[in-house]
């Protein structure tokens, strides 16, 4: 019925059992804001570290949807666990399979195999859901790339070894487009240039930094530039494609949210008691956890069809993994993110005053909920996205962009 494989029943079955380790944890890791290092050991002995990295460079070649297979039973138990799941699958070090040169893909894939959790740096102070009007610059010296800007929000900031870091590329004193530049923080040689500013405080998933990034004077050799097809000129939207699996990722991590926080929620309306009889007899509770369901099964749907858009990853069809499909993630990511949101408080709310308290993870999930319809593209910019591809027309954001529209 669910159109999954028995090698990915299995799969899935091998991370509900790891998901009982990172549910034993999630407390403390979000009391002591602390990033799980013992958990990002047992990922990646388990494999679900570069999930998506080709049998040839190491990995094991799974598909983006065993991935989100994975993400889900992960983030059921712990979201920060489910996130770091998805950066070690998707996103920059999706772009690298597809984009980087052998050098580059072998050196990703390393350390992601090795339990690294890529960082994605494109957001800044003044360019957030802009992301195109980004100021960070690029600026070519020879075979020298010097990087000058402000990236905030980085997840994984202080942690992170591999950058993907989004600047304008500068060359002769003309800008080329947006590019992809390649640094690798926390070993031999760190580089200068890359100074974790501070963490910044967030509301849920406390286990991952997130943090402002400075990049002063950062040099980048031109063999760390990830050059996709079309250059730079095409650059952003190239590397905005290798995201959009990202964006499946993290609506699968909201989804894993609501669908944990329901489950405790069915658990504990069939055990308390009020007026003499199970709380989940009463219409109310039953209605409300019936449409909880049926919008965590609606959200699973989009999900799973996004990421079958992808492909049957590396080992399957293609030599690399594929990116799912823009509108679909873009769908995807709105319905999870929201009703994520919604289904959360519910499970709360079945709870009573045991789900407001601290000694019980129902008030985590509610804050581990909040981000995803921010992060990522958040739901109105998503929505922007979903209307330009049904209706087949660019829909310009700024004044100017309305103007030429107007005068067309
Ligand atoms: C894309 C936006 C920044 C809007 O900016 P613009 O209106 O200036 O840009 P466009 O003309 O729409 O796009 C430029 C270029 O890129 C292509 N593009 C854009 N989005 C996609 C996509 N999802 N898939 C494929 N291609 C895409 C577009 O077709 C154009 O291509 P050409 O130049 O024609 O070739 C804005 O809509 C936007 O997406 N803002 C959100 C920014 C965002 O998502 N930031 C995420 C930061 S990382 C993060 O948050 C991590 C959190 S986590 O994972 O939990
Ligand atoms: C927990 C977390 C983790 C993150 N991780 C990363 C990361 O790893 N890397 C990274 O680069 N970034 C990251 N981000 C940043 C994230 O991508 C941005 O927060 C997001 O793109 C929105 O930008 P903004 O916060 O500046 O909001 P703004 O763009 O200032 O938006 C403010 C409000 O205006 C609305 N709005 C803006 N433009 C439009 C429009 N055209 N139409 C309709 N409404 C609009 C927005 O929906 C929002 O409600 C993270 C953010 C969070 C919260």
């Amino acid at each position: 019925m669910d159109g999954l494989t028995p090698a990915q029943h299995a799969l899935r079955a091998r991370a509900r059992d790891l998901a009982r380790e990172a549910a034993s944890q999630a407390a403390e890791t979000d009391r002591t804001e602390q990033y799980p290092w013992p958990m990002v050991r047992r990922l990646t002995e388990a494999g679900f570290m570069g999930m998506t990295i080709p049998r040839a460079l190491g990995g094991p070649g799974h598909s983006t949807l065993d991935a989100v297979l994975v993400i889900e039973e992960l983030a059921k138990a712990c979201a920060v666990c489910g996130r770091i799941a998805v950066e070690a699958n998707m996103g920059a070090i999706g772009a690298v399979l597809a984009y980087g040169t052998p050098a580059q893909q072998r050196l990703a894939a390393d350390l992601v195999l090795a339990g690294d959790k890529p960082a994605i740096c494109i957001t800044e102070p003044e360019a957030g859901s802009a992301a195109t009007e980004m100021t960070t610059r690029a600026v070519r010296h020879g075979d020298t790339w010097v990087i000058d800007g402000v990236k905030h929000w980085i997840t994984g900031g202080g942690i992170s070894r591999l950058h993907l870091i989004f600047a304008r590329a500068i060359e002769n004193g003309v800008d080329r487009g947006i590019g992809g530049f390649l640094a690798v923080r926390g070993g031999e040689g760190d580089p200068p240039g890359l100074v974790v500013h501070r963490r910044i405080p967030s509301m849920g998933l406390r286990g991952m930094p997130e943090a402002e990034i400075h990049l002063r004077g950062l040099e980048v050799p031109d063999s760390m530039v990830l050059r996709p097809p079309g250059g730079f000129s095409r650059g952003f939207g190239r590397l905005m494609e290798a995201y959009n699996g990202q964006r499946v990722g993290a609506a699968t991590v909201a989804l894993g949210l609501a669908a944990g926080a329901f489950g405790h929620a069915l658990d504990y309306a069939g055990r308390r008691e009020q007026f003499g009889r199970p709380i989940a007899e009463f219409q109310g509770l039953g209605w409300m956890l019936a449409d909880m369901s049926i919008r965590i099964e609606a959200a699973r749907a989009l999900i799973h069809r996004a990421a079958r858009s992808a492909g049957l990853g590396p080992d399957g069809a293609a030599t690399m993994p594929g990116f799912p499909d823009r509108l679909a993630a873009a769908q995807a990511k709105v319905l999870a993110s929201e009703m994520a949101i919604d289904v959360t408080n519910q499970a709360l709310q079945v709870w009573g005053a045991a789900g407001y308290s601290r000694d019980n993870p129902m008030e985590r999930y509610v804050r581990d909920a909040r981000m995803f319809a921010i992060a990522g593209g958040t739901a109105q910019v998503l929505r922007n996205q979903v209307a330009e591809q049904i209706l087949g027309r660019k829909l310009p954001q700024t004044r100017e962009g309305i103007r030429r529209l107007a005068a067309e």
